[in-house]
C-alpha cells in the first residue's frame, strides 16, 4: 500500500482575481477551496488513478474538518492525527502572475508526534511512504530524517518531495524517488539551473549522494528523468495554464501509480509528466481522461550525451 505524508496540510483559497493591485481593495472574480499541501494532492491523483493509498499526517480544527470531508466525500482514504490548532489556509492569488501566501502551521505536541511515528513502525516491506512538502515550524528540523531513518531499518520504501535540507538531509538513506524542481535543485547544490543540461549534471550528484531515482521537474520546460540505467528528457506541449498548484505533486503521483502497476520507468516518466502537465492545464488536480489525452504529447529523448 501507498502512504503518503503530509506533516503541513492546508486548505488552499484559489483566488482569481482581475488585474491585482497591492495595496488596494481586490475583488476576487472567482474563488476555490481545496485541500492542499503536497502528500495530500499525491493521494488524491493516486486515488483517481485507482491506485490504493492512505493519507496521513496532522489535522486540527474547521480547516482539518474540511480537509477530512473533502478527502472522505472524493473518496480518499485517510487518517490524520487530530491536533489543537487549526491547519493552515495557503492563499493562491491568480491575476497577472500566480503569486503564493503558506502559513506556518499549527503548533504539533510531541504527543502527536509520536503517533505519527508509532503509525509509521506499522509499515513493511510492501509498503511506500511519500513524504512530500515543508514541516511544520514547531517540530525538529530532523523529522523527515528520523523517518527516514525509520523507513530504512523496516526495508519500507520512500520517496521525498520536499525543499533544501529536509531533501538533501535523506539522500544517503536511498530514497526510491527524490522530485526536485530545478530551483529547488539548484539551491540544494548553491548553484542556479538555467538549463536541461544543468539539471542532468546536479541530478547525477543527487545518484552519488544515494538517490535511486531523481525526477527534476522543470515546469513549462518539462523534466529530466536519471537512475543508474536511463537519462531523460522529456518535453511538454505549449498550451494555457490554469493553474500549476500541485503539478509537481501530480509528477509524483503519476509516477508511482505506473511503478504501482509494474510499467517501464520510461512509461513511468512520460505518464509522470503528462500528470503534471494535465494539472498545469486545469483548475484542480488533473484527472486521468485528461492524462491520457496528454500523455502522447510528450517527447521524450535521451540526454546520454549531456
Ligand atoms: N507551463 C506549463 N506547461 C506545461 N506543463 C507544465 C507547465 N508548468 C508545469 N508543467 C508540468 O508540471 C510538472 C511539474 O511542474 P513544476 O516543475 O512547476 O513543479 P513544482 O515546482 O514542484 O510544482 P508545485 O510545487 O506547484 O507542485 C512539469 O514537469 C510539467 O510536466
Ligand atoms: O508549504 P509547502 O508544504 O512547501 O507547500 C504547500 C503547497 O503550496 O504545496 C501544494 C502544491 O504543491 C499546495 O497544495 C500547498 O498549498
Amino acid at each position: 500500500m501507498i502512504y503518503t505524508l503530509t506533516l503541513n496540510p492546508s486548505v488552499d483559497y484559489i483566488a482569481k482575481v482581475d488585474g491585482f493591485e497591492e495595496g488596494k481593495l481586490n475583488r476576487t472574480k472567482e474563488e476555490t477551496f481545496l485541500p492542499g499541501g503536497k502528500g495530500i494532492n499525491v493521494s488524491r491523483v493516486l486515488t483517481r488513478l485507482g491506485v490504493a493509498n492512505k493519507a496521513l499526517g496532522f489535522a486540527g480544527g474547521f480547516t482539518g474538518d474540511f480537509i477530512r470531508s473533502f478527502l472522505n466525500d472524493e473518496g480518499v482514504l485517510n487518517h490524520f492525527i487530530s491536533v489543537p490548532t487549526p491547519s493552515r489556509i495557503n492563499l493562491k492569488l491568480k491575476s497577472q502572475k500566480e503569486t503564493e501566501l503558506n502559513g506556518n502551521g499549527p503548533i504539533i505536541p510531541n504527543e502527536h508526534l509520536q503517533e505519527l511515528f508509532v503509525q509509521i513502525q506499522e509499515l513493511n516491506n510492501r509498503d511506500t511512504l511519500i513524504l512530500a512538502g515543508s514541516i511544520p515550524k514547531s517540530v525538529p528540523s530532523t523529522t523527515y530524517k528520523d523517518i527516514a531513518e525509520l523507513c530504512q531499518s523496516r526495508d519500507v520504501r520512500f520517496v521525498i518531495d520536499a525543499e533544501k535540507g529536509l531533501l538533501s538531509s535523506v539522500l544517503a538513506n536511498h530514497p526510491y524517488l527524490v522530485k526536485p524542481n530545478h530551483h529547488e535543485l539548484g539551491e540544494i547544490y548553491g548553484t542556479n539551473i538555467e538549463s536541461v543540461k544543468d539539471a542532468i549534471h546536479y541530478g547525477r550528484l543527487m545518484l552519488k549522494d544515494g538517490a535511486v531515482n531523481v525526477m527534476v521537474s522543470m515546469g513549462e520546460q518539462g523534466a529530466v528523468f536519471l537512475n543508474k540505467d536511463h537519462t531523460l528528457v522529456a518535453k511538454v506541449p505549449n498550451r494555457a495554464v490554469k493553474s500549476t498548484v500541485g503539478a509537481g505533486d501530480s509528477t509524483v503521483a503519476g509516477f508511482m501509480a505506473s511503478i504501482d502497476k509494474n510499467h517501464s520507468m520510461k512509461h513511468a516518466f512520460q505518464f509522470a509528466v503528462a500528470s503534471g502537465s494535465a494539472t498545469a492545464f486545469s483548475l484542480d488536480l488533473c484527472t486521468r481522461q485528461k492524462i491520457v489525452e496528454i500523455y502522447d504529447e510528450i517527447r521524450i529523448e535521451t540526454g546520454e550525451g549531456q
